[in-house]
């Protein structure tokens, strides 16, 4: 049975102050849900304070947007895996579709940082997910097929089984239109066999797969009962503390 992961993207959202009353509320609201994992991704200028306040709470962890492969050198603007491990954050959120198409990421670009993030005992969260376009054209599971097998390329099955994936279809990502639960719980399947495929079945059952993408407490029982579904990357609804724990609890009581 695998472990639900429910986690907050607050993307380029939230000061220092913002998280201190988000989080007096929310780890009281979420203080019982410990059947679950539950992380909170804020932006690097918040992810010291952030995790210094989760440090005194074992079931919610903290994570970052990005970071660079290298561990340290001329790279202006950019931060190591190492530097994020520091903070005592433990995940670290990698190739979203908002850093591959505005700034360019490709797969191969995220297979470095997917490599460098186990290397530091950071814990992987890789983004794929299709266009509407291709969706449109009936590409879903082509690309789905190169983004994984390009991002995860060279990744041993017994690491591999930690990394968490998330499902993003780009047309679901603050639009407010979701993916439906039949055809999150499509892709979702086909991804799995596509991990079976680059590891082994038993590997490929033991990873987790979020769904991202308008996820909100109204459609979150929906989604979250698929048997592919692990769990949600969440991006608007997570940045009203009372929205986002209300999708924490609907998760747990599944
Ligand atoms: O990109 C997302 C999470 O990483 C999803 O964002 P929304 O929940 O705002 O659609």
């Amino acid at each position: 049975m695998r472990k639900k992961i429910i986690a907050a993207n607050w993307k380029m959202n939230q000061t220092i102050a913002d998280a201190a009353s988000y989080l007096d509320s929310f780890l009281l609201e979420v203080a019982d849900e410990k059947r679950i994992d539950i992380v909170i991704v804020p932006p690097f200028t918040a992810l010291a304070y952030v995790s210094e306040r989760l440090s005194k709470v074992q079931h919610v962890k903290s994570g970052a947007q990005n970071m660079h492969w290298e561990k340290n050198g001329a790279f202006t603007g950019e931060i190591s895996a190492g530097m994020i491990r520091e903070l005592f954050a433990r995940y670290v959120v990698l190739g979203h579709s908002e850093r591959r198409t505005l700034f360019g990421e490709t797969d191969e670009i995220v297979n470095k940082k997917t490599k460098a993030a186990i290397a530091a005992t950071l814990t992987p969260i890789v983004c794929i997910g299709e266009t509407l376009a291709e969706r449109d054209a009936g590409q879903v599971e082509q690309v789905l097929h190169t983004q994984l097998t390009g991002s995860l390329a060279g990744i041993p099955a017994k690491e591999l089984a930690d990394v968490v994936l998330a499902y993003e279809p780009v047309w679901a990502i603050g639009t407010g239109r979701t993916a439906t639960p039949e055809q999150a719980q499509e892709a979702h399947a086909y991804i799995r066999k596509v991990l079976a495929e680059i590891s082994d079945a038993a590997t490929a059952e033991k990873v987790r797969i979020q769904y991202g993408g308008s996820v909100k407490p109204g459609n979150t029982g929906a989604l979250m009962g698929q048997p592919d579904i692990d769990g949600a990357l969440v991006g608007g609804a997570s940045l009203v503390a009372r929205d986002f724990a209300e999708i924490v609890k609907i998760s747990a009581a599944l």
